[in-house]
């Protein structure tokens, strides 16, 4: 194969005066010989030799360096004590002559100085290089082998720039958004060119087995080594990498391992020692780079051991590849990994690290969150019919809050469905082989949709998944965008819908009450889910320009470098819910009175010693379960006894019920929450983490007013909440009147309840009410599991909490938390 020399030449101009100024490839001759693609040699062969030859002298000179400054240490000190001691002599003498002291540190500032004048002098203004639009020596063999190998047509977003400065051997910071196409951006420079080895760090073993699986079908020499890895295996790859062969004479191009492989294995890191000296260690890529730095959101201590990378080995480069990273984060990875300061890859000096990023928002994504029904049953008759209406027999994945509950949605889906929605179910729990097993059927289709904990997902690249559903929403922000990041890689419109209802809050609440942040995570998640005007992409730009300081014009422009601004216009999406919406679908009002009577009514509450979640104090105020709520017992009591039992007369507190639905008043209850009218306060038992309403501090600045006062409308807090304008006022058929209010059984109701509930007459019923506020708390860290590099390799696997039964129509709860309570239930009025 053979390639015209490039026309673009660099000429690498070098500051330092002593340093013979580099000459062009054209000049030096080094170009007359190409590429080697999977063992066919073309006309610059004699190119590679020489960069190995060159490579190999390089780094025994680092080795005599390395040596010479051992010895330079105990000189170094001894001078250091020597200035030390000159200096006090110094200070001595000025103190017994009275006259100023000379200035200790003049003259390493004059040095420097000098040291300035020296690289400025004679040197010229060094010609600046775009990756992304030049053309060079390889770039008519990389849009070869990115069609004839990777059967693309074309590079997207900037990683055509990003291979182009990795095949120019030059440091890398890249950030593109999830499913942007990074592996391409060092798949594509390991398996072309010369022979080297290019090694990827990656947190994942799912991430790796899907990436190694990838190359192998494009017949790439690819190898990982995990903690799974067999001892046999290991040490063939550890010969093949030392040898720079194996058995078929092909060289290992990527091998793909855990950062613990870095940080804790000794001999792995002498293996590419041996590999570095002969010249054959290429590339080390460090993805989902953000990991470094404890600014980041996603901190993993052993990231921050690849520090050593640069110093082992000084002279390979580094491409750190992440989709998130903020002006804040930035130069604290370039600081852990060594890297030099960044430049621009569109118009990059001849040193430092590259940097190159695309747009963050991904325009084929429509985001939309849909309020969910209460009962279980009812939720996934409504994940259902929209799966049926919107993408039948296409990809999807359904997130749910744990591996029980994406069990139970899976089974209830095909239940509902007759089978006809094909399901399958992935959390960390299932063996190696389950997993295997069903990723395999979905990528065959023979299952269309992935019921999961947030274990499934990283590294899992099926382009056309058509949905990700959140059947519970994420614990955050970050979580959120990150999973709903899993639709839509091949770029054609996909939904990302978040099923969403406020009482969903406490059983997230319980789970992240002990993080740092988590509580203030969560209700930036939940603000995101509550808000039914603000454009989904305008809530990602905000809330990432705070939480990460990504500047909001990321969402819109490639970030540009040293940028911080969080406050640029951003454009509109134009396709989610919110931008998308009638607008009267919505209705805005003032809910003074009701938040007033809310606060009037947990006054009584908390004077009783009594407890509410969401959802029973939803009920509660809007005059449900005849006033009466649950207090603590008494110690030695058993629990539900009657006395357990308070009682709030309405009328008398607070003039009356509070007028909304159910959904609407769970809703008010969380604006209030993230209004600071309201808080929740943690209640830890041995079976779980309860989670109640409290009055906040705040609250007492609306709750100290008489009603007249607030009914007068002339007050300074006023509270406005934005709802679903009420659908239809037609009459409800017969069989929901009494009991679709907070029935989980299997007769609830299946649509969302209007909101002209008001007026009907529904006879009072005893029922007995599965105690949702209570649900079943099981482990939700359910990220699939980091790779360990000991022998046993005893990976990682995830507590499975079993603190409750899922029982036909909801759950119940393990003894010891509340049971279910039996309460007089009337439809409104
Ligand atoms: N130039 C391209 N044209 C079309 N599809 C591409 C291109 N580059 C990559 N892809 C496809 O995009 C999908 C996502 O690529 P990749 O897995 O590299 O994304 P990523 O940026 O690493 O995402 P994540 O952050 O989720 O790991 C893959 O299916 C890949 O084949």
């Amino acid at each position: 194969m053979a390639y015209k020399a490039r026309e673009n030449t660099i000429t690498i101009v070098s500051d330092d005066e002593d340093m013979e100024p580099h000459r062009s490839p054209e000049e030096s001759g080094q170009w007359s010989k190409g590429f080697e693609i999977d063992g066919t040699v073309d006309r610059t062969e004699g190119n590679a030799e020489l960069r190995d030859t060159i490579k190999v002298k390089l780094s025994k000179l680092d080795q005599e360096i390395n040596s010479v400054e051992s010895q330079l240490k105990p000189l170094q000190a001894l001078h250091a004590t020597l200035v030390r001691e000159r200096t006090q002599l110094e200070t001595q003498l000025s103190d017994i002559t009275r006259r100023p002291v000379p200035d200790s540190t003049g003259s390493s500032t004059s040095s420097s100085k000098r040291a300035v004048r020296l690289s400025n002098s004679g040197s010229s203004k060094p010609r600046l290089i775009d990756y992304q639009t030049e053309s060079f020596e390889w770039s008519s063999a990389v849009l070869s082998i990115l069609k004839s190998t990777f059967k693309l047509p074309s590079f997207r977003l900037c990683q055509e720039g990003v291979v182009n400065a990795a095949l120019d051997d030059r440091d890398i910071v890249c950030v593109m958004p999830t499913g942007g196409g990074k592996s391409l951006t060092y798949q594509l420079p390991a398996i072309l060119g010369n022979r080297g080895l290019t090694i990827v760090i990656s947190p994942l073993l799912a991430l790796i087995w899907d990436q190694v699986r990838a190359m192998k079908d494009l017949g790439v020499e690819c190898v990982m080594l995990t903690g799974s890895t067999s001892k046999e295996e290991q040490n063939e790859i550890y010969r093949r990498m030392e040898s720079g062969s194996g058995h078929n004479g092909r060289e290992i191009r990527l091998c793909y391992v855990t950062p613990e492989k870095i940080s804790k294995s000794k001999r792995f890191i002498s293996v590419l020692e041996k590999a570095n000296t002969a010249g054959r260690l290429k590339r080390i890529v460090i993805d989902e780079a953000h990991c470094c730095s404890q600014l980041g959101h996603d901190f993993r201590p052993d990231y921050k051991k690849l520090s050593m990378l640069k110093t082992l080995f000084p002279r390979v480069p580094i491409q750190a590849v992440t989709a998130t990273l903020s002006s804040k984060t930035m130069p604290d990875l370039l600081k852990i990994l060594r890297l030099p300061p960044i430049c621009d890859g569109r118009a990059a000096n001849t040193s430092g690290t590259v940097f190159f990023s695309s747009p963050l928002y991904r325009p084929n994504l429509h985001y939309s969150v849909i309020s969910k029904p209460s009962s279980s049953k009812a939720s996934v008759e409504a994940v259902g019919s929209w799966i049926r209406e919107h993408h039948t027999g296409e990809s999807g994945i359904i997130y749910c809050l744990s591996k029980k509950d994406a069990e139970v949605v899976a089974e209830a889906l095909r239940e509902w469905s007759k089978q006809s929605i094909k399901t399958g179910v992935y959390h960390a729990g299932l063996e190696d082989w389950q997993k295997e097993g069903i990723h395999k059927d979905w990528r065959s289709g023979k299952v269309n949709v992935i019921c999961a904990t947030i274990a499934f997902g990283l590294g899992i690249d099926k382009g056309d998944v058509r949905y990700v559903i959140h059947h519970s929403m994420s614990k955050s922000l970050e979580g959120y965008y990150q999973e709903t990041g899993r639709a839509g890689r091949d770029g054609k419109d996909s939904d990302c819908v978040l099923f969403y209802r406020g009482q969903d809050a406490s059983r997230l609440s319980s789970l992240v009450y002990q993080d740092a942040d988590g509580p203030s995570k969560l209700q930036e998640m939940l603000r995101f889910a509550e808000d039914l005007r603000t454009c989904r992409k305008v809530a990602f730009a905000k809330y990432f320009s705070h939480s990460a300081h990504l500047s909001a014009s990321a969402w819109d422009h490639s970030e540009t470098l040293g940028s911080s601004s969080t406050s640029s216009a951003i454009s509109v999406c134009g396709i989610c819910d919110n931008c998308t919406r009638e607008p009267d679908s919505i209705v805005t009002m003032d809910v003074t009175l009701d938040a007033w009577r809310v606060l009037k009514v947990l006054q009584v509450v908390q004077r009783e010693q009594g407890r509410l979640t969401i959802a029973s104090l939803a009920d509660l105020v809007r005059g449900l379960g005849g006033g009466t709520f649950a207090v603590i017992a008494e110690k030695g009591k058993k629990r539900g006894a009657a006395d357990d039992k308070a009682r709030v007369d309405l009328d008398s507190v607070c003039g009356g019920k509070v007028e909304l639905n159910k959904e609407d008043t769970e809703s008010l209850l969380i604006h209030m929450l993230l209004n600071g009218y309201l808080s929740e306060s943690y209640h830890p038992t041995a079976y779980a983490v309860n989670v109640y309403i409290v009055a906040s501090s705040s609250a007492f600045r609306l709750s100290r007013l008489t009603q007249s006062e607030v009914e007068s409308g002339s007050i300074a807090t006023k509270i406005e909440c934005t709802f679903p304008a009420p659908k239809t006022k037609a009459k409800k058929p017969k069989k929901q009147k009494v009991s679709d209010e907070f029935d989980g059984s299997d007769d609830a109701r299946t649509t969302k309840k209007p909101r002209a509930v008001k007026g009907s007459k529904a006879k009072a019923k005893i029922k007995k009410m599965p105690s949702s506020d209570r649900d079943e708390l099981e482990a939700i860290h359910d990220l699939d599991r980091w790779d360990d590099v000991s022998e046993d390799d005893e990976l990682l696997d995830e507590e499975e909490g079993l603190w409750g039964e899922r029982q036909a129509d909801g759950w119940t709860v393990k003894p010891g938390v509340d049971g279910a309570r039996a309460l007089t239930v009337s439809d409104s009025e």
